[in-house]
């Protein structure tokens, strides 16, 4: 099967190609990046006017199977991903039961290669059940492929074992994904502490929560020598900490999510659950600390922390309300937006931070780039396209944003899987 994809602006991170091409795929490979290739093909897709970037791979996914797929399912996630431009995702394992075994990660990757349109990479958890007192069978879920542990949804509060979590990661090639957040800080808080919660009348939750375990991860990393990838970043102060430890040439990446980079708790007019997240939307000077620090690659990843919940989880006050909202159906066409059209990211650097620098971090050598001889993992992006995001049109069980409505530029036209379409937009 040779598929032709024909005068798309091709942005490719690894050459640094940014220029109109033509991309020849045979089978699952990228074969050919030239222009005007006139080669005969089973199928030809006319991309002018758009980008050829390489596949998203998003590093922050919750999946919820096994055991909550009443929001989402390997299958609905996946194909949730597929619409909006991810060939990649890394699910985390907050799972019911905590995917913390090589047995459960094998079994999450078989059931993922029949029922996810895209690579499904299974993250296992740092500690069994993620209760913070064991570690977890890391050397186990290392040679079950799950290229990085996390307890995501937690912090290991027990700085001893997760140092002891951190030397196995290392010894057997796994990065660490921290959720940093100090939980006997939290007392009770639903959102960012500020004037905001105040008005609303509910608990904060101070930046310090987050920057203490940052400071600490970062110290354990620099001991233990292991990749430490930050997720969601919210703060000001972890920009600075991920600077600092770049500075010091330690393996230190920061990820920041759409949420985080566009919206501040100024934003939260009325007591709403589907703006609560973890961490909360912060101040408007954290907002543009995240968005100077992409614009300078101190924070390196775009991701999206999708959190689908029911909506009886999330139509309820703060208090009330389940921590987190969806993301993979909407990080494109926001980061497109808000980042590149305001002139803060190029289009490469979209590329960059959504699809190159993830894969990097995996170690995933056949990705994130749109060159011959890669895997044939991509996204065909249209910047023109103008429209407001509409929760109805979502291929995840979770409808849980704070965006629905939200008026967006750059719409995912196509997306292609180890040379297979396994998204495409009607009449395209
Ligand atoms: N981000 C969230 O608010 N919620 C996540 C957990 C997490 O990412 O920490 C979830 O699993 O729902
Ligand atoms: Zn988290
Ligand atoms: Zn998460």
């Amino acid at each position: 099967m040779k598929l032709l994809i024909q005068n798309g602006h091709v942005l490719d991170p690894l050459t640094g190609l940014d220029d109109i091409s033509d991309v020849l795929i045979e089978g699952s490979l990228i074969v050919k990046v030239e222009k005007d290739l006139s080669v005969p093909a089973d199928r030809v897709i006319d991309a002018s006017g758009c980008y050829i970037m390489p596949g998203f791979i998003d590093l922050h996914v919750h999946l919820r199977d096994p055991g909550l797929t009443y929001k989402e399912t390997l299958g609905t996630g996946g194909r949730a991903a597929a619409h909006g431009g991810v060939t990649t995702l890394c699910a985390m394992p907050n799972t019911t039961p905590i995917t913390d075994t090589k047995e459960m990660v094998e079994e999450l990757h078989r059931r993922a290669e029949v029922e996810s349109p895209v690579h499904v990479i299974q993250l296992g958890a740092v500690t069994k059940g993620e209760q913070g007192e064991e570690l977890a069978d890391i050397q186990g879920m290392a040679e079950a492929g799950c290229h990085a542990i996390s307890e995501d949804g937690k912090s290991v509060m027990t700085a001893s074992l997760y140092r002891k979590a951190m030397r196995l990661a290392e010894e057997n090639g796994l990065s660490v994904f921290a959720h940093c957040e100090d939980i006997t800080m939290v007392e009770g808080g639903v959102m960012n502490a500020g004037q905001k919660a105040k008005e609303l009348g509910v608990k904060g939750i101070t930046n310090s929560v987050e920057d203490v375990i940052v400071a600490r991860d970062i110290l354990l990393a620099k001991e233990t020598g292991v990749r430490l990838h930050l997720c969601h970043c919210s703060t000001a102060d972890s920009v600075k900490m991920i600077e600092a430890a770049k500075k010091e040439g330690l393996p230190v990446t920061g990820e920041v999510c759409p949420h985080h980079f566009i919206l501040s708790d100024e934003d939260i007019d009325v007591n709403n659950g589907q703006y609560k997240m973890n961490p909360p939307l912060r101040s408007k000077e954290d907002v543009e600390a995240l968005r100077e620090g992409l614009k300078n690659d101190i924070m390196d990843v775009i991701s999206t922390d999708h959190a689908p919940h029911a909506e009886e989880e999330k139509n309820l006050p703060m208090e009330k309300a389940a921590f987190g909202i969806v993301g993979l159906e909407t990080s494109a066409c926001l980061t497109y937006t808000e980042l590149v059209e305001k002139g803060i990211l190029t289009p490469m650097q979209m590329a960059e931070k959504m699809s190159y620098n993830p894969a990097q971090i995996l170690g995933l050598k056949d990705k994130g780039s749109v060159s011959s001889g890669k895997t044939a993992d991509l996204v065909i992006f249209d910047p023109a396209a103008k429209y407001s995001i509409d929760k109805n049109t979502f291929l995840s069980k979770g409808r849980n944003t704070p965006f629905d409505g939200y008026p967006v530029k750059g719409k995912v036209r196509c997306t292609i899987v180890d040379g297979k379409i396994v998204y495409n937009q009607k009449g395209v």
